[in-house]
C-alpha cells in the first residue's frame, strides 16, 4: 500500500473523490459541517481512522470549516492510503450532514 501512485492513477482515483484536490505531493479538501460540533465529531471519528491505519491527515479547525490535507510521509507523496482515507473522510463527513457531491 505504501508504493508512490503515478499522476495517472492519482487522477483516475481523484475523479471519485469530490472534495478532494490534489496539491503537489498531498491532496486537500475543504469540509463545511453545520456547525462546530459537527466538525468536531468529523474530526473525531477521522481520527479513530487514522489510528486503524496508522496514517494520519493534517487538519485545520476553524469553526465548521476543516481543512484537511492527506500525503505518505514514509513514502514521499501520495500512496492508496491517501486516496483510501479520503474515501473514509468524505463518508463520515456524509454521515454528519455535509453535503457532498456524487
Ligand atoms: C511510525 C509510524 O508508523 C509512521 O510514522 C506513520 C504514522 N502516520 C503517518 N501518517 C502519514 N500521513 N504518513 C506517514 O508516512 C505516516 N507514518
Amino acid at each position: 500500500m505504501s508504493r508512490r501512485l503515478t499522476d495517472e492513477e492519482i487522477e483516475r482515483q481523484l475523479a471519485d473523490l469530490t472534495l478532494w484536490t490534489r496539491e503537489g505531493d498531498a491532496i486537500v479538501a475543504d469540509i463545511e459541517a453545520p456547525d462546530f460540533p459537527a466538525a468536531i465529531r468529523i474530526v473525531a471519528e477521522a481520527a479513530e481512522v487514522a489510528e486503524e491505519m496508522n496514517h494520519h491527515p493534517d487538519i485545520d479547525i476553524r469553526w465548521r470549516r476543516t481543512h484537511w490535507l492527506l500525503t505518505t510521509h514514509d513514502a514521499g507523496g501520495l500512496t492508496q492510503l491517501d486516496i483510501e482515507q479520503a474515501h473514509r473522510i468524505t463518508e463520515i463527513a456524509r454521515r454528519e450532514g455535509v453535503t457532498v457531491g456524487e
